[in-house]
């Protein structure tokens, strides 16, 4: 199995390269963010219970993230590969998936950092926003989401890195040269 995880801060590009790798690996994209917003969408109990967290920019709580993220993983039991968007945000969430692979005979292949200044992060999300329409991206509530990473979600590098599977690759430039560094990275896996 390939099971990456494709990690940075909001607006760094996971979601849209993401999209590009599950068709050239043939893996499943499981986005934490995008199963909370259909769940929301959706009026779910789950969607109910983190409407209001996520629209103030806070992190959902590791308990009810690690459930839907196992479940997710549960759906998938065809998967060559899984790209992990947006979890783990949290080494307690990091020290759940290693788990719940392990239990499952698998492991994470790599991690993948998009690295984007903050300025470049601000500028991207204030674009975005006109299109997304998402609560989350008015600037009050970016500002607190920019804090969850460097406050939390930034102490999962090390801990990969000790795991000796980080990567870096520079998020700013051509959508299409962001995607040929992160296939050649995906491609050292194997080689
Ligand atoms: N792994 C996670 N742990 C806790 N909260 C999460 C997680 N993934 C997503 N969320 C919640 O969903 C929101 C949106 O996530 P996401 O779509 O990944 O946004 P972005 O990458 O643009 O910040 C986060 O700000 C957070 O409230």
């Amino acid at each position: 199995m390939l099971n990456l995880v494709l990690f940075g801060p909001p607006g760094a590009g996971k979601g849209t390269q993401s999209e590009k790798l599950i068709s050239k690996y043939n893996l499943v994209h499981i986005s934490t963010g995008d199963i909370f917003r259909a769940h929301i969408k959706g009026q779910t109990d789950l969607g109910k219970q983190v409407s209001q967290i996520i629209a103030d920019g806070n992190l959902v709580p590791d308990s009810i993230t690690i459930a839907m993220l196992e479940e997710e993983i549960n759906k998938n039991p065809q998967a060559k590969g899984f790209i992990f968007d947006g979890f783990p945000r949290t080494v307690a969430q990091a020290e759940a998936l290693d788990k719940f692979l392990k239990d499952n005979n698998s492991s994470i292949t790599g991690v993948i950092a998009l690295d984007v200044n903050e300025q470049e992060l601000t500028q991207r999300i204030a674009k975005r926003q006109e299109i997304s329409g998402r609560a989350d991206d008015a600037a009050d509530k970016l500002k607190k989401r920019i804090e969850e990473y460097f406050g939390k979600t930034i102490h999962v590098l090390p801990y990969y890195e000790a795991q000796g599977k980080l990567s870096k690759v520079n998020g700013i430039g051509e959508i299409e040269t962001i995607f040929t560094e992160l296939s050649q990275v995906i491609d050292s896996y194997s080689a």
